[in-house]
């Protein structure tokens, strides 16, 4: 049977006029002011060519030349990803010094959150986590704290790596012990949320203040938060985080969508000279406010969501219906947190579907470098003998952080103009971080020669792959590729 939801029915009118594609000269307009706004003349959004929107060429570009970056419109860090490191909610920089991010991953491993050690890799990390009192130090992996820094006696537990002792853990965390030659790589302080949540941070009060405005206070678990039920808030919360961090990604556009048409609605009425008239709902400004996420190639969540590998083709619509109901269930909980009558819209199952399916459809691994990463190697390319001086202190962290040392941010983000770029199997761009790109912005490289009025195409896929398994992969995009390289080989 078919999930029933009634804000689809009471609201048919407005999803409808939500849905409804703008005329193309209008979406040109929104795309040269966006460009225009960001200072960007070296790209065009154009409706031109065969598949709908695409981004085409100002100038020439050379092999390797940057093309343009992108700024996020919503992006998340992956929950289990947060243990690994910290960074900035807002821009994705690290923050903190190499120390904190080095001494906050030791402490989470060492109470088995970390991902390395086969923890819930979705567990929830808040400060209070970090900042707990852990008397029962029996089930903590510490070296002991009288003994030489990683030296042979010190206590190991099966299956934990070698901790150096708690207490200079902990001084390493607080910012009281200083590594060797860290201040080279200087990171942005760690700014608390506005809130008052323990569980976002940011690099600067300027980020803070913009996330705040544009969602997380609506979506903030602290006790400044605006959400109408923060305990509801948290239920959804741990929900998305525990099936799929897609919902986070729908809330904040939803949260963003009711943010903005109050303040649309808030500006019209003083221009107006009107009396605060809070209950009276306008559609053109909720049209106005849901413009951004409008431009986005959408379709339902459950209807272009590739089968996995693991479903046969026989039980496909129970899995698309049990993926349907799983967009519903998370759908009640926000509606619970953050409901607001006048974009009740919002809060339908078919706005939510076609967001999660745009972010399905669209989105880009978001990626950070680590600086740890950069440090021990700064550390690794010193000569002896301070090689062996740095390394008697330096070493004894490397070996207990592991293999996996210096972990990337890793999460997944929508970009407004990214993500108008078509597919090809011979693309003239990629989506490649340089070394200096350390936040999440997008960045699009040339990797070809391209002229001015060329279509710029990036691959969504392996583009070395033989046709057939091109074909197998291009399915978690919602199409069948027409590029002139598979139209050939088909
Ligand atoms: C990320 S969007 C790209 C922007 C899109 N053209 C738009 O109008 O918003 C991806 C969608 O564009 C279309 N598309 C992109 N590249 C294609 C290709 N090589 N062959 C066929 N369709 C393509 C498909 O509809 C695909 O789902």
């Amino acid at each position: 049977m078919d999930i029933y939801c009634p804000v689809d029915e009471r609201c048919s009118a407005v999803i409808s006029a939500l849905l409804e594609p703008l005329p193309p000269l209008k979406i040109q307009e929104y795309y040269e002011r966006l460009l225009a706004s960001r200072n960007c003349s070296t790209i065009q959004v154009k409706l031109d060519g065969e598949f709908g929107k695409g981004v085409y060429a100002q100038q020439d570009f050379a092999e390797g030349e940057l093309i343009f970056r992108d700024q996020m419109l919503f992006g998340c860090q992956h929950p289990s990803n947060k243990i690994e490191c910290m960074v900035c909610s807002s821009c994705f920089r690290f923050i903190g010094t190499v120390e904190q991010q080095i001494g906050r991953r030791l402490y989470l491993q060492s109470l088995g959150l970390s991902s390395s050690h086969g923890c819930d890799a979705d567990e929830k990390i808040t400060d209070a986590d970090v900042s707990s009192d852990t008397s029962d130090d029996e089930n903590i992996g510490w070296g002991e704290s009288n003994e030489e820094p990683g030296g042979s006696g010190s206590r190991t537990r099966e299956n934990k790596k070698l901790c150096p002792p708690k207490e200079m853990v902990e001084t390493l965390m607080r910012g009281e012990f200083l590594l060797p030659h860290s201040d080279k790589f200087l990171l942005p302080p760690i700014v608390p949320c506005p809130g008052g949540c323990k569980e976002v941070f940011y690099c600067s009060k300027l980020c803070a203040d913009a996330d705040w405005d544009s969602c997380h206070s609506l979506l903030c678990l602290g006790e400044k938060s605006k959400a109408p039920s923060r305990a509801a808030l948290d239920k959804f919360t741990q929900h998305a985080n525990e099936t799929n961090d897609i919902f986070l990604l729908a809330a904040k556009a939803i949260a963003y969508t009711i943010l903005r048409y109050r303040k649309l609605k808030t500006s019209c009425e003083r221009k107006r000279k009107l009396p605060d008239s809070s209950d009276c709902f306008d559609l053109s400004l909720l049209r106005e406010a849901w413009r951004p996420i409008s431009m986005g190639h959408k379709r339902r969540w459950w209807e272009c969501m590739a089968l996995p590998e693991d479903v046969d083709s026989s039980e496909e619509v129970t899995f698309r219906m049990q993926i349907k109901e799983l967009a519903f269930q998370s759908l009640q909980l926000l509606k619970d947190a953050i409901y607001d009558k006048e974009c009740e819209a919002l809060f339908s199952l078919e706005l939510y579907g076609q967001i999660i399916g745009m972010f399905e459809l669209n989105n880009l691994d978001l990626v950070v470098a680590s600086p740890v990463e950069d440090y021990f190697l700064y550390i690794d390319d010193l000569h002896s003998p301070e090689k062996e001086e740095v390394e008697k202190v330096s070493h004894q962290f490397l070996d207990a952080l592991g293999e996996e040392y210096a972990v990337s941010c890793e999460g997944t983000a929508f970009f407004p103009i990214q993500s108008c770029m078509n597919h090809s199997c011979q693309p003239n761009a990629r989506a490649f971080k340089r070394e200096e790109d350390r936040d999440g912005e997008a960045t699009i490289l040339a990797c070809k020669p391209i002229h001015k009025g060329e279509e710029i195409t990036i691959s969504y896929i392996d583009e070395s792959l033989p046709f057939e398994e091109r074909r197998a992969a291009l399915p978690d995009y919602g199409f069948t590729c027409r590029c002139s390289k598979c139209q050939e080989e088909s």
